[in-house]
């Protein structure tokens, strides 16, 4: 399936109509299956969003969420993702959802990997939609380029990888590359000229596969509907 753009001519109108867009997947899959579930991107671009989906008039109460990855630190930390859905998503009507936390613990998410693997196994699955941010590296969920785990993540049958990124603070856990692929909707959502800019580089670039951005290694292997909202 080809990926289809949607540019906004603000963010605020981004946050709202990607709000809007994720509602009706969700809103959709509950007629359809009972249940749905999604999974979210952390940093900083999502949080204006996520308060604009909060307040959806949707049965949160049938609605999984979890993070598509994590930096591997106290949920009170300032880098914690899931802190960020915590303030901005679990809050408003959205607090009815159940939320699976992917920290533990552990010391280091490869100690904690078997844990988080067993939490993720409980979620409905494949996804119903799955927001994918992305970094100026191109890396996706913590799909880190040239992390020594990269490969494995990219081809593992588990639902989830421990990752040390290359550069960018924190040990992680990630979804790997075929569970995020095999989500029903994926969208890719990103401000700023920069990471257009660098979207259609890693889009368009012509080479090996362990060579490209992991966001085109992501999107190359999305088999079901995937889109990119985006506004400067
Ligand atoms: O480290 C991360 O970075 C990406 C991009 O974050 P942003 O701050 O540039 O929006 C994010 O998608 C990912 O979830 C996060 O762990």
């Amino acid at each position: 399936m080809s990926l289809q753009w949607h540019e906004y001519a603000s963010k605020d109108e981004l946050d709202h109509q990607l709000a809007e867009t994720i509602a009706q997947a969700l809103a959709a899959a509950i007629a359809a299956r009972g249940q749905a579930s999604a999974a979210v991107s952390g940093g900083r671009t999502p949080a204006g969003m996520f308060k604009a989906l909060s307040e959806k008039d949707i049965d949160w109460s049938r609605v999984s969420l979890t993070l598509v990855d994590e930096r591997w630190v106290p949920v009170a930390h300032a880098d914690s993702n899931e802190r960020t859905v915590r303030q901005n998503l679990l809050v408003n009507r959205a607090a009815a959802a159940r939320f699976v936390s992917p920290v533990s613990a552990a010391d280091t998410p490869h100690a904690g990997q078997a844990e988080i693997e067993a939490r993720f196994a409980t979620l409905p699955q494949p996804f119903d939609v799955l927001i994918l941010g992305m970094g100026d590296d191109g890396h996706t969920a913590s799909l880190f380029p040239e992390a020594p785990e990269l490969e494995a993540a990219c081809a593992s049958t588990a639902l989830v990888a421990a990752v040390t990124p290359p550069v960018a603070p924190h040990r992680r856990i990630t979804l790997t590359l075929p569970t995020i692929a095999k989500a029903r909707e994926v969208i890719v959502h990103i401000t700023g000229e920069g990471k257009k800019a660098l979207l259609h580089t890693a889009l368009t670039e012509d080479k090996p596969v362990t060579a490209q951005y992991p966001i085109r290694r992501v999107l190359d292997a999305v088999a079901g509907e995937k889109h990119v909202f985006w506004a400067a």
